[in-house]
């Protein structure tokens, strides 16, 4: 019997180590990544795993434990400020009864004092804490590790709704203020758009989405994703107002947005509040994943004091995510523009989250076998970050006895071409680059695009249309559509023709970074075809250059260098490119460009200030006018953002401040030339 309690007990070490890890890599992943590989839910259970097993083996605490500590988003190129009061996470509930433990607790707590609650919305963003002194807002700074953030003032005063200065009133003359800084819906779909256009990795919900925004070293491209400000915390040792409800409305007053706060006089309106709000939110313009109880007394909060993580006057009660079960009528098989093949689950239709869901991404094979689906079963179904609907898991109860796990195509369900698995990667892919139909028309749809060569009139449908006519088989055959061609095709009106043959002809200016970009290699996204014609200058040399001399390009590493040299092998692509010149396509740097003149800066009205490392202060003027941009002298309104190096006087940061106008640094501009 001994034994057997050994054993367990070894077990129950060895799991806490294990659960730690885990968890600290996820805290990494989340708050320095931005970029979850495991949902919320899967994360916040973990968490009450270890807690458990912490209670049961109080000889295994550890100060430092996930369980202890707020996960930590300090990052590097940013300042560290040590907060003068710790900035702590709150405890979670998911029920009614775990509220009412929380309350119980709090009124032991206080010797049975009454108590009265307050009731907000949890945002789901990112915390931040901004100093005010003299109605002026000073600093404002990551919750970073609880004990110390990163100083992310610059960012911060981008966002609209962050007051630079108060509204005259009572405001004392040095407050703390805590909120949460978020990217709404709207914006962040925007992103994402963008994100995928761009092959960048998307964002897995706003919240990550406004923790990495709010840490970019670039300050306009955070003014221009549009993040937003909600405040629920006033602190500080001249603020006399007793209450938190009172707080707000002081809050209110000199400026700021606040957490909507009601007071719930019962346990019913308790009740009430999370069922108004549990529907009621998916109105919202910004993500929402709970809400928030607090007790109204600031008294009570120093009476009760915190745990080494959160306090024990406020808890978080977060909604269940919306899931269902549906069954899986079958697998379609998806070929992407690169030959991807992407399995999508279709079930039966389900209402989540106010919309119909029918069809979710499997994403690769090793998904399916990681969920073990088979022919006929009940799925999970979520929506994730509230969009994106999910497949999570199986009915085990409902499957169907002797069913077989799902088979993977092993041929391309288009070309019929047998599948190759690249090495290291999850995906299948469809060899058959060149004569495959989706990916013919997905490089035409690419070739089209906004970042590429801008050609309107042309989305999946008509690349279908054109290919499937016989007209288009590769993107120079674009080149030798005429009008009359177009008009006779079904459903096409002579405007479309029209709005197509313009576009066309005023694709011959685009500049030869996009050209190279629109011909789709694989790998080569925007950046890096812009990394390559700034280096390599002509299509000429790019095609005679060997994959060695193309690696030893900055940023160009030997996996692309063989997808450009595989790219150019290929007479068919060689043949376009002629084809492509002949139409009159820029091959080439312009003059202007060699001569290091580009639009990177057109319409910037830019202050320069300070000293800078790696080039005279003249020297940047200069850049700036060969960029496009315009040197101006003093801080106005007008002015686009500020450049500035180390020693920039104090009364020139105080008014950019003012204004709210982004202040860059040299490392930064010098990104932005690039
Ligand atoms: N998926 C993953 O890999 C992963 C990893 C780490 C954390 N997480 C998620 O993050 C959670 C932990 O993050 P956390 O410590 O920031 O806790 P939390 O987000 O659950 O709650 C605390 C935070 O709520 C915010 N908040 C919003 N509205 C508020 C209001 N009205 N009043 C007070 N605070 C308000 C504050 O920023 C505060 O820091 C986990 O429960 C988990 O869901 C996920
Ligand atoms: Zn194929």
């Amino acid at each position: 019997m001994d034994d057997l309690f050994a054993d367990q007990n070894e077990q129950d070490v060895k799991r806490i180590k294990q659960l730690r890890d885990e968890l600290n890599r996820h805290n990494y992943n989340y708050y320095v990544l931005n970029q979850p590989v495991i949902s919320d839910q899967d994360y916040d259970h973990m968490m009450r795993q270890l807690q458990d097993l912490e209670k049961a083996h109080p000889e295994c605490f550890d100060p430092l434990s996930p369980t202890q500590r707020v996960g930590s988003d300090l990052s590097q190129g940013f300042k560290q400020v040590v907060h003068e009061r710790p900035m702590q996470s709150l405890g979670n509930s998911y029920s009614i009864g775990e509220v009412q433990d929380f309350l119980r607790r709090a009124k032991d707590g206080l010797g049975g004092e009454p108590v009265q609650i307050v009731g907000e919305m949890k945002y789901d963003g990112t915390s931040i804490s901004i100093t005010y002194e003299h109605g002026r807002l000073v600093r404002a700074v990551t919750r970073g590790d609880g004990v110390r953030g990163d100083d992310v003032t610059a960012n911060v005063i981008t966002i609209k709704s962050v007051p630079l200065q108060l509204q005259p009133g009572d405001w004392p003359e040095k407050f703390e203020v805590r909120g949460e800084i978020l990217l709404p819906w709207k914006n962040f779909e925007r992103l994402n758009k963008e994100r995928q256009y761009n092959e960048e990795p998307l964002f897995a919900n706003p919240r990550n989405a406004a923790a990495g925004t709010l840490k970019m070293q670039n300050s306009a491209e955070v003014a221009r994703r549009g993040l937003d400000a909600y405040f629920y915390f006033l602190l500080g040792d001249q603020v006399a107002i007793s209450t938190h409800v009172e707080r707000m409305e002081a809050l209110q007053r000199w400026g700021f947005k606040v957490a909507g706060h009601t007071i719930l006089p019962s346990i019913d309106s308790v009740v009430d509040f999370i069922n108004y709000w549990d529907k009621e939110r998916k109105n919202l313009p910004i993500a929402t994943d709970g809400l928030v109880f607090k007790l109204n007394s600031i008294e009570q909060w120093a009476t009760l004091g915190s745990t080494a993580k959160a306090p024990r006057w406020a808890i978080a009660y977060k909604f269940a995510p919306e899931r269902e079960c549906s069954r899986l009528r079958y697998i379609s098989f998806e070929v992407g523009r690169t030959g991807v093949i992407t399995p999508v689950a279709n079930i039966d239709p389900v209402q989540l989250s106010g919309t119909v869901v029918k069809r979710a991404s499997l994403h690769n094979e090793d998904i399916i076998r990681q969920l073990d689906i088979h022919d006929g079963d009940y799925l999970y179904v979520e929506k994730g970050g509230e969009i994106i609907p999910k497949i999570v898991g199986v009915d085990l109860k409902r499957r169907a006895p002797g069913s077989q796990p799902v088979k993977f195509v092993t041929h391309c369900p288009v070309c019929g071409t047998p599948l190759k698995r690249v090495e290291g990667e999850a995906a299948w892919v469809c060899p058959n680059k060149y004569e495959c139909p989706p990916q013919i028309t997905g490089r035409i749809e690419h070739f089209v695009g906004r970042h590429a060569m801008n050609i309107d009139g042309i989305g999946e449908e008509v690349a279908v249309q054109l290919h499937e006519s016989g007209l288009v088989n590769n993107i120079a055959d674009l080149y030798d559509l005429t009008q009359p061609q177009l008009v006779k095709l079904e459903h096409f009106q002579d405007k479309a023709a029209t709005r197509i043959m313009r576009g066309l002809e005023a694709s011959r200016q685009v500049p030869f970074a996009r050209v190279i970009f629109a011909l789709s290699i694989s790998y080569v996204g925007e950046t890096t075809a812009r990394v390559l014609t700034r280096n390599v200058k002509s299509i000429d040399r790019l095609m005679a250059m060997p994959a060695e001399q193309l690696a030893a390009i900055p940023e160009i590493g030997p996996k692309i260098a063989a997808s450009i040299v595989e790219y150019f092998s290929v007479p068919a692509n060689r043949d376009i490119v002629e084809r492509l010149r002949k139409a009159g396509l820029q091959m080439e740097l312009s003059q202007e460009e060699l001569a290091g003149h580009t639009t990177k800066l057109e319409g910037k009205k830019i202050v320069i200030s300070g000293v800078f490392a790696h080039h005279s202060r003249d020297e940047y003027k200069a850049m700036i006018e060969q960029n496009g941009g315009k040197n101006v002298s003093s801080i106005s309104k007008a002015t686009s953002f500020v450049f500035a190096g180390d020693n920039m006087g104090p009364a020139k940061l105080e008014k950019a401040r003012k204004l709210g106008i982004p202040i860059v640094s040299e490392d930064e501009f010098l990104k932005m030339l690039q």
